[in-house]
């Protein structure tokens, strides 16, 4: 059922990747030949269902211009509105793409961060989230067993690991709804967390472990091996 609302990708990449310990900001490293986030763009601009793709970038970008998006298409749009922390980019975004988008209009809202998505993981976010009232996240199950630490670096407690999810993106809400969401708590990580504290329950949809983001240095690495893995098959 599509009661007339579409569908639009915001790609947060205003951060700076400190975790990476480069020069380069994250999102413009090299990546298999390409900047890390042209995978993420490329992907979303590839599934036909959605129209246009908003990337968030910070005020100040030196990076964007230097490179070629035409691969891209026209759906790419470059905002320069970020913000100091990602809920801020999102919510930055959000206000921005406003006069484009309804709020009934899903945004799905993916982490430049995570170059490994593929069309198949937004397809099964779109299956099973399109006709939900609240919306979803795509996510995996906790598979190890999780400690707590203690401040000396040493096991305080095993934490039951029943029920847990770890959260990934794309994470995929009602335009209106999310800025709603994000406007009165910007103090969360993700955007379900925002939805989760207006009393909703978002949907989790199983993605798998390749869907990585790249946070430390040797994540680039995983991500590489997991893009040529796929060229080769
Ligand atoms: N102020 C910020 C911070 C983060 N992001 C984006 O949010 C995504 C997920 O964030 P993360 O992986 O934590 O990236 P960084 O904040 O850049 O990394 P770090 O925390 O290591 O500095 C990234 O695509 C990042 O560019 C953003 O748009 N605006
Ligand atoms: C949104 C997210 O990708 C879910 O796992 C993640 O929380 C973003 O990374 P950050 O380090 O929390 O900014």
């Amino acid at each position: 059922m599509n009661d007339g609302y579409q569908y639009f990708a915001l790609v947060p990449a205003a951060g700076s990747g400190s975790r990476m310990g480069k020069a380069l900001s994250k999102q413009y490293l090299p990546l298999a030949g390409r900047p890390l986030i042209a995978h993420a763009l490329e992907t979303l601009c590839a599934v036909a269902r959605i129209k246009a793709v908003f990337v968030v970038l910070a005020p100040v970008d030196d990076e964007w211009l230097r490179h070629d998006w035409s691969v891209c298409g026209d759906k790419l749009v470059p905002l320069f509105c970020g913000g100091a922390t990602r809920a801020e980019s999102v919510a930055n975004g959000l206000r921005a793409m406003s006069d484009r988008v309804k709020a009934d209009d899903w945004v799905l809202v993916h982490d430049a961060a995570r170059p490994c998505i593929t069309p198949a993981h937004i397809e099964a976010l779109l299956h099973a989230v399109g006709d939900d009232p609240v919306g979803g996240i795509l996510a995996q199950p906790v598979a190890d067993t999780l400690k707590r630490a203690d401040s000396a670096g040493r096991i305080e407690a095993t934490v039951a690991r029943t029920g847990l999810w770890q959260a990934q993106t794309p994470q995929m809400f009602r335009h209106g709804m999310l800025l709603r969401a994000l406007t009165q708590n910007a103090e969360v990580t993700d955007e379900a967390g925002a939805i989760e504290a207006l009393g909703q329950r978002p949907r989790l949809v199983a993605g798998d472990a390749s869907n990585l983001k790249v946070t430390w240095p040797q994540d680039l690495q995983l991500a590489e091996w997991i893009l040529k893995a796929r060229n080769h098959q």
